[in-house]
């Protein structure tokens, strides 16, 4: 596409996870965000605290759930890590005193998929839930971060973004669709594949969060020579993870402990940036330029993330005809699950 414009790929790698150069930020700035955690006692939600409790940049956690957020908060805060914890149960108050002075909320409250559902049947239960709590940050931390884990995520980034839009407090550059499982499984796919270790593996991925709209640019990975039967098994792989996931737990949830590791990757990255390392790309779903001029407002990219959110979104220069064609067959998905959420805040605000 003619559009897109050259990127370099540098993910952040699962190896410095948790092991931030701290000599690039100032003694005071290392121990100095708040995270919030909607939704802390779910299934994602318990192993994501879990991480950000051992992330040296989290100053503080609040975390808060209609159902067991103080729980979680007691058991975490016996771990030996500086930050304090702070839980709250179902009530706005609970929720304001969650939400205020969040440097970041990261959100996987919700329902997740059953065998036999597809993402969007998640709309609607979680619809509603995601729009009510873009309410609340609307009030309590118009200023934050917001990382978007609950599906269906094509649907859910533009709910936040209506609401924070119809209370004027919109920024395009702090709203983030959270896809990072799709580059952890396609860095984990392609290294099964090549005998390499994944840590080493990046696959761009662009497009959405669901089947045909998540698109794995592997011409633009390290093993650009990868086709034929091959190719078509790894991208299939990439798009229907998810839904092998739910196949085996078998009524019992989606995935969990790896999105807890994605959501846990994803924030670490953001807040390395937001205290100012630079370098940082994911690929995150996001108000994107790219493809506005087709009425399709979010799209996922690798994105440059800095001390603001989001810095710059690096295009790609060349798809592969391969590549082409799945980007054509996933933008009228896209912008059917993008209108859908945008519809749904404008017919019920
Ligand atoms: N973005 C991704 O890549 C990705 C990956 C996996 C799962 N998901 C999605 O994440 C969501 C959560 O999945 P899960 O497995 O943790 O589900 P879960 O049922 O285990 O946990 C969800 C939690 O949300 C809580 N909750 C419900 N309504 C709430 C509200 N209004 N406020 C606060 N908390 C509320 C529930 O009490 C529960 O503890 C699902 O929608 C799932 O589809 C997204
Ligand atoms: O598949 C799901 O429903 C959960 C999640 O989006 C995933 O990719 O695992």
């Amino acid at each position: 596409m003619s559009r897109m414009m050259s990127f370099p790929v540098r993910a952040a790698t699962l190896r410095n996870l948790y092991h931030p150069p701290r000599r690039q930020f100032s003694a005071s700035a290392v121990h100095s965000s708040k995270v919030s955690i909607l939704g802390a006692a779910g299934g994602i939600g318990q192993s994501l605290a879990l991480l950000m409790k051992l992330n040296p940049l989290v100053s503080e956690l609040a975390l808060y759930d209609i159902k067991g957020g103080p729980g979680v908060a007691a058991d975490l805060s016996h771990i030996n890590t500086q930050s304090k914890v702070v839980g709250y149960g179902s009530s706005a108050s609970g929720l304001a005193h969650t939400l205020n002075g969040s440097d970041m909320i990261l959100i996987p409250a919700g329902v997740p998929r059953k065998p036999g559902m597809t993402r969007d049947d998640l709309f609607s239960s979680n619809a509603s839930i995601v729009r009510d709590l873009a309410k609340a940050i609307a009030d309590a931390a118009p200023n934050a971060n917001i990382l978007v884990i609950t599906n269906p995520v094509n649907s859910t980034v533009p709910i936040v973004a209506e609401v924070l839009k119809s209370q004027g407090v919109y920024n395009s550059k702090r709203l983030f669709g959270v896809n990072t499982l799709d580059a952890i499984r396609a860095s984990r796919f392609i290294s099964q594949i090549k005998g390499t270790d994944p840590a080493n593996e990046n696959v761009p991925i662009i497009g959405g969060h669901s089947g045909i709209t998540i698109i794995p640019l592997v011409s633009h990975s390290g093993h650009p020579d990868i086709s034929g039967t091959t190719l078509d098994e790894l991208i299939q792989h990439i798009q229907f993870a998810g839904d092998e996931v739910v196949q085996a737990k078998d009524g019992a949830g989606s995935a969990t402990l790896a999105m807890a590791l994605a959501g846990a990757r994803f924030a670490d990255s953001l807040l390395r940036a937001n205290h100012g390392q630079k370098g940082i790309i994911e690929t995150a779903f996001v108000d994107n330029p790219l493809y506005k001029d087709q009425g399709i407002d979010f799209f996922a990219s690798m994105v440059e993330l800095g001390p603001d959110g989001m810095q710059k979104i690096h295009q790609v220069d060349k798809l592969s005809p391969y590549e082409e064609n799945m980007l054509k067959r996933a933008l009228p998905d896209l912008k059917k699950n993008i209108n859908r959420g945008v519809d749904f805040v404008k017919e019920t605000a």
